[in-house]
């Protein structure tokens, strides 16, 4: 459904510097799957959700790589056929805090029209009216919020209608970057009950989930990817992210959460020392190496590829990390500890 090939994309501020935020991302989701993003703040998620969309503008820069969806590449279409050709049909995306974007005097109709009226300048009112009433049943919002202005609604019920919105044109691919954050405990469930329906009933054939904490995404997405420094550095299926970490990073994040999900609450509080490189000048060798207990010399200089390895949880699949530790020793050491 979505495949990703070597993605890079940079900031330029305005001091005309680079800020190589995508540094060489690739990933796959096959249709009917989900993928969780995670990482501490300043990693690369968000920029990665922007890049994927294929809508570049400043001071974002598209670099190199591929971006296919639907075995179409959307890499280095313009932007304005992107607007028109992909977003809301090809790939939906909630930015961040989007509900508190949402015009608060214009009722949610009229958004539901807009959005349809990009890629149907001929669809009436009317029709448009039901197809957003059938949807928002389908999906459990009531049929009044349509006539609301957004600023009349609770905080859940705005990011639910924003989710809701936002697919209104079923598309293939929906990024959601912190749908659930900002939000309390109960609207949190609610929202990932949401997107898990919206996966459930094919209003969207794929899922992208962004969050920085990782344990959020046990239960929620068939896969997580853990980005640090804008790469990846390692991608497995939800249990063995949560259960079984390779990359230490990875590990440290299990351990970094304030309050684990259930299911996962034995992790104890670790904060990660240390902070994240610039991404102006990111380091030659493993980027987490200077955060790392187990870095040695070689790790500072040796640039790391991203290894494959099979999965001991499904068959045929194979999980990638991107570590100079090969699995057996990695696991070694984490018994010691
Ligand atoms: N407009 C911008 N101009 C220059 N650099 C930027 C810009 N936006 C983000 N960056 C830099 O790009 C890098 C990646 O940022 P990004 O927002 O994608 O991270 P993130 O993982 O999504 O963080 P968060 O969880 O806080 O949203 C960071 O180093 C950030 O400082």
């Amino acid at each position: 459904m979505l495949e990703v090939k070597n993605l890079k994309t940079k900031y330029v501020t305005r001091l005309r510097e680079d800020v190589f935020a995508v540094d060489g991302v690739s990933l796959k989701i096959e249709e009917g799957k989900s993928l969780g993003v995670a990482g501490e703040s300043g990693c690369g998620k968000s920029t990665l959700a922007l890049s994927l969309m294929g809508y570049y503008f400043a001071p974002l820069h598209y670099i190199s790589g591929d971006i296919i969806v639907d075995g179409n590449n959307i890499s280095g279409m313009k932007p304005d056929d992107v607007r028109r050709k992909v977003l809301g049909t090809e790939i939906a995306y909630i930015p961040q805090a989007a509900m508190n974007a949402l015009n608060p005097t214009q009722k949610i109709i009229r958004f539901i029209e807009d959005v349809i009226h990009v890629h149907d300048p001929k669809m009436s009112k009317k029709d448009i009216y039901d197809l957003a009433k059938e949807r928002f049943a389908i999906l459990g919002l009531p049929e009044e919020v349509l006539q609301k202005h957004a600023v009349e609604l609770s905080g859940g019920m705005k990011q639910r209608t924003v989710i809701a919105i936002s697919t209104i044109l079923s598309p293939k691919v929906l990024i959601a970057d912190e749908p659930s954050s900002a939000l309390d405990v109960t609207s949190q469930k609610m929202v990932i009950k949401m997107m898990r329906d919206l996966m459930d009933k094919g209003f969207i054939r794929s899922m992208i989930f962004i969050t920085h904490e990782l344990p959020l995404l046990y239960n929620v997405t068939d896969d997580i990817m853990v980005m640090y420094a804008g790469q990846i550095v390692e991608r497995g299926t939800a249990k063995e992210m949560v259960f079984d970490p390779l990359h230490p990073y990875t590990k440290g994040l299990m351990g970094s959460i304030i309050v684990p999900e259930e299911g996962v609450r034995e992790n104890k509080l670790i904060a990660i020392p240390g902070t994240p490189p610039n991404l102006k000048h990111p380091p030659k060798g493993c980027r987490f190496a200077d955060r790392c207990k187990y870095a040695t010399p070689t790790c500072m200089s040796m640039e790391v590829p991203n290894l494959e390895v099979p999965s001991k949880e499904n068959d045929g699949y194979n999980r990638e990390y991107r570590c100079l530790m090969s699995v057996r020793k990695i696991r070694e050491v984490y018994e010691n500890e």
